[in-house]
């Protein structure tokens, strides 16, 4: 009788995503977790003071519980020894994925699955153009957009604030495979092992993880994009808690969407194409595009998400600038600037999310030179 090979998945980026999902792997899968920390430095501090452990308050749950793992093998450049890499998830901030990948590239070719846990758009074109240039030895690549809330608590204890689940679908390499039939989403259903994992019944049913088409799940990362090209962006720039601004937040956030939803149209013409295109056709997911993508809808539902079901939240970009962290900025509101100069919009097409963006960096900016040389209100 042969014996199940035990599936091995290393996780780069062992933050706020990276722990949550590392915890329920661990707990609800058979699969060796294997965290890459960035380097020996890091890798010992978790092993030695950190004991290999890695923790996660459930704030959302009545009694708080906190819940703790203990991480069979970690690695890092250094000591990294595991061949080519099975399966791959990179949960480290969108500008950090380039970098954190260099040391892993030979160890990953085409028989690897390659899942990126992230917000924004963009990190696609960065591996496209900079990272797997060789088209041969691309990995197998997935996108998950993770609406759970996390935070860092203290060192490798972290707190799930909200839980709301993951959408994961197969990511296409190019921009003519957008659209995915049903019976390709059954394949990998039935044949990958990634997708396997992470739809095993009870790490799904716990983790909330859904698997679908490219096109099902794109409709949520573009709602997601514009709730964050709204909500991350504004919060940091005015320095305020999520629902301190429900009244007066509308107008500027028609203004981002409006821009938005002109660029993401012709960038994303399939999508906003479909709905029309494959109505009735059996091999394919039916989706109503057009009454969720709409100016109007997105600012109730931005309002909605933002300021009221996550009105006590600090958004992260507005965590990133307090802290004095780079921000995600280049592939949010920046990404709609790029678009639109991709597509050869006109150098007015995208104003708003370029303003939006020089903004959030005058506002880091301004945050990091009071902290070096005083806030001079205060004087
Ligand atoms: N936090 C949340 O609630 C949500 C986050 N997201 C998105 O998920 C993504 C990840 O965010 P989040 O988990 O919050 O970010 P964190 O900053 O918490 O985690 C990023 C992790 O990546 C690690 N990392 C960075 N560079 C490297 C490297 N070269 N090698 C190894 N590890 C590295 C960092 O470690 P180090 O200490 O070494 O820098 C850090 O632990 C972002 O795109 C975010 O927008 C989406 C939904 C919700
Ligand atoms: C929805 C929102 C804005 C909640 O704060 C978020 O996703 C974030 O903070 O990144």
């Amino acid at each position: 009788m042969t014996v199940a090979k035990r599936p091995i998945i290393h996780i780069l980026g062992l933050g706020s995503m990276g722990t949550v999902l590392a915890v329920d792997l661990i707990r609800f899968t058979n699969a060796l977790v294997i965290p890459l920390f960035r380097s020996k430095e890091k890798l010992d501090k978790f092993q030695i003071e950190g004991h290999s452990k890695i923790s996660i308050r459930k704030l959302y749950e009545e009694k708080k519980p906190l819940v703790e793992c203990k991480v069979e093998e970690a690695q890092c450049p250094e000591t990294f020894n595991s061949g080519i890499i099975e399966n791959l998830v990179i949960t480290t901030k969108t500008y950090q994925t380039k970098e954190a990948l260099a040391p892993y590239l030979k160890y990953i070719n085409s028989h690897t699955n390659l899942i990126l846990i992230q917000n924004g758009l963009g990190v696609l074109e960065v591996l496209k153009d900079e990272v797997f240039v060789n088209k041969s030895e691309r990995p197998q690549l997935f996108q998950g957009v993770i609406s759970h809330g996390v935070y860092q608590e203290s060192g490798f204890t972290y707190a799930h604030a909200g839980w709301a689940g993951m959408k994961v679908a197969r990511l296409p390499w190019n921009d003519d495979e957008m659209i995915q039939t049903n019976s390709l989403v059954k394949r990998d259903y039935a044949e990958n092992e990634l997708v396997n994992l992470l739809m095993s019944q009870t790490f799904a049913k716990e983790f909330g993880m859904e698997h679908m088409s490219y096109q099902e799940m794109l409709l949520g990362q573009l709602f997601k994009f514009l709730v964050n090209c709204c909500m991350n962006p504004v919060t940091a720039i005015v320095d305020c808690v999520n629902g301190e601004m429900v009244d007066y937040c509308a107008p500027v956030f028609r203004s981002i969407i409006d821009e938005c939803l002109t660029v993401l149209r012709v960038a994303y013409k399939p999508l906003f194409a479909y709905e029309n295109q494959y109505k009735g056709n059996e091999d394919y997911v039916s989706l109503t595009v057009d009454s969720i993508l709409n100016t109007e809808h997105m600012v109730k539902e931005v309002i909605r998400i933002g300021c009221d079901i996550n009105e006590r939240n600090s958004s992260s970009m507005r965590q990133d600038t307090l802290y004095l962290r780079d921000t995600e900025i280049d592939y949010i509101n920046g990404y709609v600037v790029d678009l639109a100069k991709k597509y050869e919009m006109g150098a007015a097409a995208a104003n708003v999310n370029k303003t939006i963006s020089e903004l959030v960096n005058l506002r880091l900016g301004l945050n990091r030179t009071r902290a070096q040389q005083g806030d001079w209100r205060q004087q």
